[in-house]
């Protein structure tokens, strides 16, 4: 059948683990790179990938059946999803958790008004991990849900450190409570909050002449990222970030500890293990991609969560395999 055309738009870590996943999927073909800056700046992954700029886009409507997007959910998405939801089916990974009801109004508008599909907040988290605590609400009424990561390298959080004016480049590992995963698996049920639950390490290149106390400040306070945590903020160089922090492994587990009927304990565990906390993502988003192809196939526009996909629109088989295969 014909390969679904996918469009990348933002070449980072998670655009070129996009690059790469595509090169598993048979079904799905990559357009190319769209990107802000200089096209001939920008070394992809595979030197055949087409990079043009981000504003060709426009013109590309026919090309692109699904556009995945890669920006940043501090700065970009906000204003890239919306958008670019006018003219295309689109997936993106927007992640700041207390923002998505608002994301997802400002992207449906558009997206319904073209005809056209919007898969919004895929990955893990918000994502794959989402949907395993619907299902442990769903399932087990009486019970409590716990979300625990890494400890590990978070890209939304890394991300916003390196909006923050005055910052040339910066990482930021999620670090989990052991004593807190303790009482989770005793199933004792804990009340826990947001700062009994983890705590956030940052590691900081400053730009030339920045204000290191106002750098610390601007991450430790920053709204939906860093307030709700104890928060530490290490400077040190661009040869130190560039040898001891280009690894982005992450991971983590959504636990639903409950009881049903007579008393019974039940508990339900989704974790993930993450070498590469983009390849993992990306691989989550080209498979939304096809979803969506699928759903504007069959008329479903506007703005969708992974709550309202089915879950056989993931895979590339068909209905009738799986039924086969995995059922
Ligand atoms: N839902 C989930 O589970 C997850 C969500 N995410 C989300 O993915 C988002 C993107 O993460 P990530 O790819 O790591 O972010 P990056 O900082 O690597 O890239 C973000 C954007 O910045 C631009 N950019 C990239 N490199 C450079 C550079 N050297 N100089 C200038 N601009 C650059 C690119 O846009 P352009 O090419 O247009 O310049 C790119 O799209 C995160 O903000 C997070 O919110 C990530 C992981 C999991
Ligand atoms: N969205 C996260 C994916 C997970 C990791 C995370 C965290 O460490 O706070 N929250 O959700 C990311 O950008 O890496």
């Amino acid at each position: 059948s014909t390969p679904i055309r996918i469009g990348i738009a933002g070449y980072g870590n998670l655009g070129r683990g996009v690059e790469a996943a595509i090169a598993h999927n048979d079904d799905l073909e990559l357009v190319g790179v769209f990107t802000r800056r200089e096209p001939a700046s920008v070394q992809t992954l595979r030197p055949e990938t087409p990079v043009f700029a981000h504003d060709d886009l426009a013109a590309r409507t026919a090309d692109i059946d699904v556009l995945i997007l890669c920006g940043g959910s501090k700065n970009d998405l906000p204003e890239q999803s919306p958008e670019l939801a006018a003219l295309f089916n689109i997936v993106d990974s927007f992640d700041t958790h207390a923002r998505i009801p608002a994301h997802f109004a400002a992207v449906d508008a558009p997206a319904r008004a073209a005809g056209k599909t919007a898969l919004i907040s895929s990955g893990w988290d918000p994502g794959m991990f989402s949907i395993n605590r619907v299902y442990g609400e769903a399932l087990l009424p009486d019970g409590d849900t716990y979300t625990f990561w890494g400890r590990g390298l978070s890209q939304g959080h890394s991300d916003a450190v390196r909006r923050v004016p005055g910052v040339a480049g910066g990482v930021q590992y999620t670090i989990p409570n052991e004593q807190a995963i303790a009482a989770v698996r005793s199933g004792s049920r804990p009340t826990l909050s947001t700062r009994e639950k983890h705590t956030r390490d940052c590691f900081v290149v400053l730009a030339e002449g920045a204000d290191a106390a106002a750098v610390r400040e601007a991450i430790v306070t920053m709204p939906d990222y860093f307030a709700d945590y104890d928060t530490t903020v290490t400077f040190i160089s661009a040869d130190e970030l560039a040898q001891d922090h280009a690894a982005m492994p992450h991971g983590g587990f959504v636990i639903r500890s409950g009881n049903t009927g007579e008393g019974n304990s039940q508990v339900i565990e989704y974790s993930l293990t993450l070498e590469s906390n983009p390849e993992f993502t990306a691989s989550v988003l080209v498979a939304s991609a096809r979803a969506v192809h699928r759903l504007n196939q069959r008329g479903q526009v506007g703005a969708h969560t992974v709550f309202d996909v089915a879950p056989g629109l993931f895979s590339p088989k068909s209905a009738a395999e799986l039924r086969a295969e995995l059922l």
